[in-house]
């Protein structure tokens, strides 16, 4: 029968590199450090949430909604941020921009319901801008 790790107890494996230094004495103690990261990283996606709902106000159609150049500007910041911050995980880079893909393509849905729930402001000036 399958059975969920044991958070007390033994490690089951080791790396091979000499140099590894292990974090956490047991699954346990792991555990409550990505809890305790998890709570960080959904407050500040809630954050950065209102920031996307907020840029709707700015677009004209679904394309800006989209903002494709936006996008890669954000996946390619977001790869040099995880470079510049990686403690020794192999993919993270890979990892970051999935992630990042995942997350901006569900806000962009999200701020295209907003887009279509919204009414026109009849700037004056919209016809000349880019
Ligand atoms: C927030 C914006 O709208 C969309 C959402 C983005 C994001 O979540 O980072 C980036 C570009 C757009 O796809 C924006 O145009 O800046």
């Amino acid at each position: 029968m399958q059975q969920e790790p044991a958070t007390e107890g033994a490690a089951q494996r080791e790396f091979t590199d000499p140099a590894y230094v292990p974090l956490c004495a047991s699954l346990g103690e792991i555990r409550s450090n990505i809890d305790r990261l998890d709570r960080e990283i959904v407050r500040l996606i809630a954050e950065r949430a209102m920031y996307v709902k907020d840029a709707a106000r700015f677009k004209r159609d679904a394309f800006q909604v989209s903002a494709p150049a936006r996008q890669a500007q954000v996946f390619a910041k977001a790869v040099d941020l995880a470079r510049a911050h990686n403690r020794g995980f192999e993919n993270l880079e890979q990892v970051v921009e999935q992630t990042y893909r995942a997350m901006v393509a569900a806000f962009i849905q999200n701020e295209q319901l907003y887009f279509n729930s919204m009414t026109p402001t009849g700037d004056k000036n919209d016809q000349d801008r880019g």
